[in-house]
């Protein structure tokens, strides 16, 4: 197979609602989509994660154009690839950058289970025909506004709840979220807000019988986590400090975490996504599939990744009306009961919506 032709459409479309973290608060999303075109004319879909401005992790929406157009498209364009595990081999050249490469791997990913006419579940190994799924909640103006909130996702079934967390924002609402919700399947994630000086706040979080706490040090750090884990019973999740299977592999070995958060753009694409699933399958470290507010297309590959048999924990792939009033997919993705049922047609097993593409589309660009 050959990818003969990219379209890079620069995309945005606003959430129903705006998303707060421990670093701050957005409602515009803009990112990245990718259509790779092969020679008899079938396309591949990628959606790059990384974010308008670089919170979460180095990447931009604008560092990942310019990495594609410079460095990635001309490297994957017109070679002869046989499977789509080799698209990281023709990146390697490239140090990190891995959301922007993620974005033309998973597009390779669609389009080589369409042509196999096969749904990407299955080209990547998956058997699971539905996948469990939980809901991640932003930080609210009260907790009162988060206990509603809790109790609308409970209502709709959602198989376990992620609240942020951070500084000031803590001890006092997992407590009111426990006293109303004693035993629903609750986690709180810091994206970074803590240091081992807050050592004791963290302590303080084993009374709530969290399933985990993702990321509460350093977006950099393994050793602290490490430490940290010695101390607290509630299991470590990382999610911002594993960008590769050595990541994980070293993470595991020091002890810095008993649960891994899976985002593929994160990781580089697919195919390492699925190496650090393997890895962790091999070692017993649970995982689980991570969001990053995706639009249709990023969903679609998240749930295709969840099918893999070591996914054990829900996810944070919600229903596509979550986030959007208008998805770009059809159909849209459905969460019933807490359960999204994986397609079965090829590829992404979703069609992007040529019609909505269009209508958020800012500017595109064609390479071949
Ligand atoms: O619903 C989703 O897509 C998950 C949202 C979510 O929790 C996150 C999205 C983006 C960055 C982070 O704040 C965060 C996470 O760290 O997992
Ligand atoms: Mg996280």
């Amino acid at each position: 197979m050959k990818v003969s032709e990219v379209t890079l459409r620069h995309v945005k479309m606003k959430m129903k609602f705006p998303f707060t973290t421990s670093f701050g608060t957005f409602q515009d999303k803009e990112f990245l989509l990718l259509e790779a075109r092969d020679e008899i004319g079938m396309s591949g879909w990628g959606e790059s994660v990384a974010f308008h401005s670089p919170w979460y992790n180095e990447e931009t929406l604008k560092t990942n154009w310019h990495l594609l157009e410079d460095f990635i498209i001309p490297s994957v364009l017109k070679k002869d690839i046989e499977h789509p595990d080799e698209v990281s081999d023709l990146l390697s050249f490239i140090r990190k950058n891995n959301m922007a490469k993620a974005t033309i791997e998973g597009a390779v990913w669609d389009l080589f289970a369409r042509r196999k006419e096969i749904p990407l579940a299955k080209a990547l190994g998956g058997e699971k025909k539905a996948i469990e799924v939980g809901i991640s909640i932003g930080i609210q103006k009260t907790v009162d506004d988060l206990l509603q909130l809790i109790q609308s996702f409970v209502d709709e079934g959602y198989k376990r709840m992620k609240v942020k967390i951070k500084p000031g924002w803590d001890v006092e609402v997992l407590s009111e979220i426990r006293k109303h919700f004693p035993s629903v399947p609750l986690m709180a994630d810091a994206n970074s807000a803590y240091r081992l000086e807050d050592i004791d706040v963290l302590k303080a979080l084993d009374e709530f019988d969290l399933m985990m706490i993702e990321q509460p040090l350093a977006s950099d750090d393994i050793i602290d986590h490490a430490r940290l884990q010695k101390e607290i019973a509630t299991p470590i999740c990382l999610d911002e400090s594993i960008h590769s299977a050595e990541d994980a592999r070293k993470a595991i070995e020091l002890g810095s975490c008993k649960i891994i958060n899976i985002k593929i753009g994160r990781v580089g694409g697919l195919t390492e996504a699925k190496r650090i699933h393997d890895l962790c399958q091999k070692h017993n470290v649970p995982v689980w599939c991570g969001g990053m507010l995706e639009a249709g297309i990023g969903r679609a590959h998240n749930i295709a990744l969840t099918t893999l048999a070591n996914f054990v924990m829900p996810g944070d792939t919600a229903g596509s009306s979550r986030y959007w009033d208008r998805d770009i997919i059809e159909p849209e993705v459905v969460v019933k009961n807490g359960m999204i049922t994986v397609p079965d047609s090829p590829g992404i097993g979703y069609q992007p919506d040529l019609e909505a593409i269009k209508q958020f589309t800012v500017f595109e660009k064609c390479y071949s």
